[in-house]
């Protein structure tokens, strides 16, 4: 086809959506819609014509970052190949032929788009019929730092992780953006949560991934990452928070290097529970009943899967001197930040939160954590090995232990993912300062800086007053330290 008789096929196919945007600006305008629909619907619309335009005209992707490759010399199809085999790149795979979305189904997508939305908020809503009073209630406390992971647990019949990860699924909008069924939502969580209960452990369970999930959630809010991220990149947080432990065994991977598991024997050693919590998880969506990606575009998933990877793997805490270390010579630099090494941190420090929570919510995860080391620590004894540091129950000193993971590990994570988050942030604010004062977009920015700014305080406050706690069980000498934690049902101000 002739370069003009293209232009002219482009122009005719453009037409139909351009009126159908000013047809929704001017709803916009009488104000007589439903605002954030509305706003969604421009978007998607826009983001269509754009595909239209750029279809074709990109090259798969840009291979000669890595390999430097002029794209003069070396043929397209070769730096294709060269990039997919020699770097560590994953090449986007070209859609078929048939695949490629004509004009047609493009106007039918708009149009859809509306549609689909509807359908997905009724789906849902028929779907999750009436919360008990008091699972609401909890829920109610969801974008605060002191929520109340156990409360949840108590309320939701032992479902923390499942009633949990809907409700942020949908306060996101991710069901509808990402077309998730809500029947595979149901059934894909009920599958983590089984294997979440597979080893009966009295940490690594899905009270835990709840309140990891939580944590992440939270932190993206407090900290303004989340005004920074895509709808893609926010679907893969809460998804790697939730999955990041699944089916954990309740042992150390030195455990399992040492007792030559075999895990230890499929991941040759490296990462080897995280390894499998990833890859078992991706596992689950293979079936078409719990695959809750199955509406993603073949992009979105590659990206959605390369982002859960490396922040499941980043929870090694192996890994934990090397990410901290790496992220603050980035920030001394004044490099741009890694999204990927960035949202990896803010998994990792979910992690490790609960020292830079309340103490009443600290106080009840130590005890589990220590029964768990201690459980190792006897299997350890009855095959004759030596005693992993922290896991003999007769020999812990567990208040020392806490008060220097709070000043060594915790502190110094928190720190860096605060002056992380403002070095993010910040840009963000000033892109907008062209905006009127009343522009919603700029209000939130301006609340979010606050937000960062009080949430640095709030994290060093409770982190400042569980040593405390700790150094007090020391001075007095008690060494029983599950008790009193397990009473505790303090109240917090966050
Ligand atoms: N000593 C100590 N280790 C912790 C504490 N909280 C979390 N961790 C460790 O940090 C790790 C983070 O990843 P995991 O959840 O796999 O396992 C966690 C524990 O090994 C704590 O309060 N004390
Ligand atoms: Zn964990």
């Amino acid at each position: 086809m002739a370069c003009n008789e293209l232009v002219n096929v482009k122009k005719t196919l453009l037409h139909s959506p351009i009126c159908r945007l000013k047809r929704m600006l001017q709803q916009l305008e009488v104000s007589d819609v439903d605002f954030e629909e509305l706003k969604r619907n421009l978007e998607f619309t826009a983001s269509l014509l754009e595909a239209l335009y750029t279809d074709g005209t990109q090259p798969p992707f840009d291979a000669d970052d890595d390999l430097q490759l002029r794209s003069d010399v070396v043929p397209v199809e070769v730096r294709d190949w060269l990039a997919s085999t020699f770097t560590q790149r994953v090449q986007p795979i070209s859609r078929r032929p048939e695949e490629k979305p004509r004009f047609r189904s493009i106007v039918h997508a708009v149009q859809a788009g509306i549609f689909v939305e509807r359908m997905f908020r009724k789906a849902y809503s028929a779907a999750m019929p009436d919360q008990p009073a008091d699972v609401l209630n909890c829920l109610r406390d969801l974008d605060r730092w002191s929520f109340d992971v156990f409360a949840l647990d108590a309320v939701s019949s032992g479902h923390s992780l499942k009633t949990l990860f809907i409700e942020l699924i949908i306060k996101h909008q991710l069901n509808s953006r990402f077309k998730v069924p809500i029947s595979c939502l149901i059934s894909f969580l009920c599958e983590l949560e089984r294997g979440y209960s597979k080893h009966t452990n009295a940490y690594h369970n899905h009270t835990h991934a709840a309140d990891v999930t939580h944590t992440v959630h939270c932190l993206l809010m407090r900290t303004g990452v989340l005004y920074s991220m895509t709808e893609l990149e926010v679907l893969a947080c809460l998804f790697a928070a939730a999955i990041h432990d699944y089916e954990h065994t309740g042992n150390t991977n030195n455990f399992h290097i040492y007792t030559r598991s075999e895990l230890a024997m499929i991941y040759n050693d490296h990462s080897v529970q995280e390894s499998h919590h990833v890859s078992a998880a991706f596992r689950i969506l293979q079936d078409e009943n719990t695959n809750i990606l199955m509406n993603l575009t073949r992009p979105e998933w590659l990206e959605l899967r390369s982002l859960v990877i490396e922040m499941v793997l980043g929870t090694d805490m192996s890994s934990h001197v090397l990410q901290v270390k790496a992220m603050r010579t980035c920030l001394q630099q004044h490099e741009s930040i890694d999204k990927a090494k960035a949202l990896s941190l803010i998994l990792h420090a979910a992690d490790i939160s609960h020292p830079a929570k309340s103490w009443s919510l600290h106080s009840r995860w130590t005890p589990r954590l220590m029964e768990e080391f201690f459980t190792q620590g006897d299997k350890e004894a009855e095959l004759g090995l030596a005693i992993s540091p922290l896991c003999d129950r007769q020999n812990t000193p567990v208040a020392q232990s806490q008060i220097a993971f709070i000043e060594f590990i915790v502190e110094p994570t928190f720190s860096l993912i605060s002056d992380m988050s403002e070095k993010i942030v910040i840009p963000l604010i000033q892109d907008t300062t062209d905006a009127s004062p009343t522009c919603s977009r700029y209000r939130e920015l301006q609340w979010t800086v606050a937000d960062l700014v009080s949430f640095r305080s709030l994290w060093m406050r409770h982190t400042e007053e569980n040593k405390s706690r700790w150094m007090a069980k020391m001075k007095n000498g008690v060494s029983d330290f599950r008790d009193e934690s397990e009473t505790q049902t303090g109240q917090e101000t966050a």
